[in-house]
């Protein structure tokens, strides 16, 4: 799930840059003179209200109402409308409750497809994934991984977490294939090779906090955990977006970059992308 203040100042960065008129100092009827451009405002911006909308009012509302985190939810809804052991009929049902009943903050089946179609065609033999959150993204790499491939998939969050152990043991895959490591991006990614046995990520998919993706993505180069050939994705790159992150890949001469132009589930009109970084090495 992403934070409120990672996003909201995306959102609210379109209104900035609107000048707001002194109310105080303001008439009655210079005041409705205004209504027409908040009134276009909101029409221009409905998405953004929509989604704010359905991932905090309502979000809040049921995990007051229910005393369950929509992670718990979701995992609910998983246990009695998803075959055990079907990896693929799990993430079509968590599609399916994101789209008619709760919104939910997971990469979606088109963004899906190109993480799918890349672990395929890259065949990485380790690949680690910072940002579980329910093992959405989780369950799409580990059934495009080669044989004997190995996932490692980081989680800050312990409740988050516990959801998503479920729903990947539920999908059949056991800890030799995927493992689960609770704990934050920057203190684990310094631990993967003592204590997870994790020389070389061939494949990486940021989806954590773009915020992070730079300091992270520093990390493991600084960890010399990145093959040369190594591929990075990165999700959420133009929304809520991460622009340091982007301009560095960019400007280093160390990375190929290629953006895949996309939208958010179920929010095609709030334009978002997936960054496909491949690692030329130290150089
Ligand atoms: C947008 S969700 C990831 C969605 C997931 N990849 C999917 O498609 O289902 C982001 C997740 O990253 C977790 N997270 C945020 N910062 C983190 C960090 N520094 N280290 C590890 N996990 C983090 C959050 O708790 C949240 O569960």
């Amino acid at each position: 799930m992403w934070p409120v203040h990672d996003w909201l100042p995306g959102l609210c960065a379109w209104l900035k840059e609107t000048p707001w008129p002194q109310v105080e100092t303001m008439s009655p009827a210079i005041a409705l003179a205004f209504l027409p451009l908040v009134v276009t405002l909101l029409v221009r911006y409905r998405h953004y209200f929509r989604l704010l909308v359905r991932t905090v009012l309502l979000r809040s509302l049921r995990d007051c109402l229910s005393g369950l985190r929509i992670e718990e939810r979701a995992f609910s809804y998983v246990l009695t409308h998803a075959l055990p052991g079907d990896s693929s009929h799990i993430l079509t049902t968590l599609d399916h409750w994101s789209s008619h009943c709760e919104y939910l903050s997971h990469m979606g089946p088109i963004k899906g497809q190109i993480l799918m179609r890349l672990v395929e065609e890259k065949a990485p033999a380790c690949v680690l994934e910072l940002g579980t959150y329910c093992g959405y993204s989780t369950l799409l790499i580990a059934r495009a991984l080669p044989p004997g491939g190995r996932l490692l998939t980081v989680e800050r969050d312990p409740h988050t977490a516990a959801v998503a152990e479920k729903i990947i043991r539920l999908a059949g895959f056991d800890e030799q294939t995927v493992e689960l490591i609770v704990g934050s991006s920057e203190e684990v990614i310094p631990r993967l090779r003592t204590q997870h046995q994790l020389s070389r990520a061939d494949l990486v998919l940021l989806a954590h906090r773009p915020r992070c993706y730079l300091r992270d993505l520093q990390l493991l180069e600084g960890h010399a955990l990145l093959p040369a050939g190594a591929t990075v994705l990165a999700d959420h790159v133009l929304f809520p977006g991460a622009p340091r992150f982007l301009q560095y890949t960019k400007s280093c001469g160390r990375y190929r970059c290629r953006v895949h132009h996309t939208g958010l589930p179920d929010f095609p009109a709030i334009k978002d992308g997936i960054a496909q970084l491949t690692y030329a090495g130290p150089g």
